[in-house]
């Protein structure tokens, strides 16, 4: 398996394969890998001849009162599940190249509704979806990919880069992959590492409050409010504290309407040290 440090390996690499023919299919990650990311490989190889998978701590995303020393950085752990799987090459690069111009840089990419407005987001990480869209472009510019890879685990990011890839006329094809969760139901995260194993105990409710609501909405309940409150109260009473519960039109993440027949119901909570992410998205 192939390890560039350098962006000039990975540009001379890619101009390599280009004149070679080959399509090449990209899975960002922050590393830490556990088999929701190995999922991500699995899948990118039926898109595209090589695959690249790309280990970046991104600072921007992370607000400053955040994890970033914290988080867990276990590189060789990380290239051996990813040689297991037959991912071709790793891309590891240092915040200086990515960020010539520290992170002050006059430039930057943002998709306003999806920074700005969603599911309290803008409230609880301030410029973290800012921070995603501007690395994910740099990434995007570094390995020219033919086509991506991203978990659905982390719904409004996939939902954003759709729409910058989009409005940008990006020429990538984005695939958003099934969330992988452990036998509990509990979508598995790198961020599940800061959990105890008394708090692992209580982690699954998030999940369990998010079927007992797609339960209540297949069932015909409309109350909106009234479920978000239920799943909140479930989440809180199990030990966790609810950031947030929004049942949302599963595209455009608007506030349901009785016309809207694909739906999304996300939700993030405290647990610990972790911040647990997890969504249920259906048909009614
Ligand atoms: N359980 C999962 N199933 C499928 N994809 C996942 C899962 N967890 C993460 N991913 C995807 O892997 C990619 C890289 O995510 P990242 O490295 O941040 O991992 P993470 O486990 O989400 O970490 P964190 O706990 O920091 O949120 C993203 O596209 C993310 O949606
Ligand atoms: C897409 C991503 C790699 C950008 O840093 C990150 O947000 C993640 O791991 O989901
Ligand atoms: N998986 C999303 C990355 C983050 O929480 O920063």
């Amino acid at each position: 398996m192939l390890v560039f440090n350098q962006l000039s390996e990975l540009r001379q690499w890619r101009k390599e394969l280009a004149l070679q023919g080959k399509s090449l299919a990209f899975v960002p990650t922050m590393g830490n890998l556990h088999e929701g990311h190995i999922k991500l490989v699995e899948e990118a190889h039926k898109y595209a001849d090589v695959v690249i998978t790309s280990i970046f701590v991104n600072p921007m995303q992370f607000g400053q009162n955040e994890d970033l020393d914290a988080y867990p950085r276990t590189f060789t752990a990380d290239c051996d599940k990813l040689k297991a799987v037959n991912n071709h090459a790793v891309f590891y690069p240092n915040a200086k190249e990515v960020y010539p111009n520290g992170l002050d840089a006059q430039t930057y990419v943002e998709v306003p509704d999806t920074a700005h407005s969603l599911c309290g987001e803008a409230t609880q990480r301030p410029g973290h979806f800012r921070g995603v869209s501007t690395v994910v472009t740099k990434l995007f510019n570094l390995v020219q990919p033919d086509v991506a890879v991203f978990g659905e685990k982390d719904y409004q990011q996939l939902r954003l880069i759709k729409t910058m890839v989009a409005d940008l006329n990006m020429p990538i094809e984005i695939i958003g992959v099934e969330t992988v969760r452990e036998e509990s139901g509990l979508a598995k995260s790198s961020r599940n590492g800061y959990l105890t194993a008394q708090e692992k105990t209580l982690a699954p409710a998030l999940n369990q409050a998010l079927n007992l609501v797609k339960q209540a909405v297949l069932n015909g309940s409309s109350d909106i409010d009234a479920l978000e409150k239920l799943a909140t109260e479930f989440i809180d009473e199990a030990g966790l504290k609810t950031d947030y519960v929004l049942v949302r039109e599963a595209t455009t993440m608007e506030p349901i309407a009785d016309s809207h027949k694909e739906i999304v119901i996300l939700a993030a909570a405290y647990l610990g040290k972790a911040r647990l992410l997890d969504n249920v998205s259906f048909k009614r």
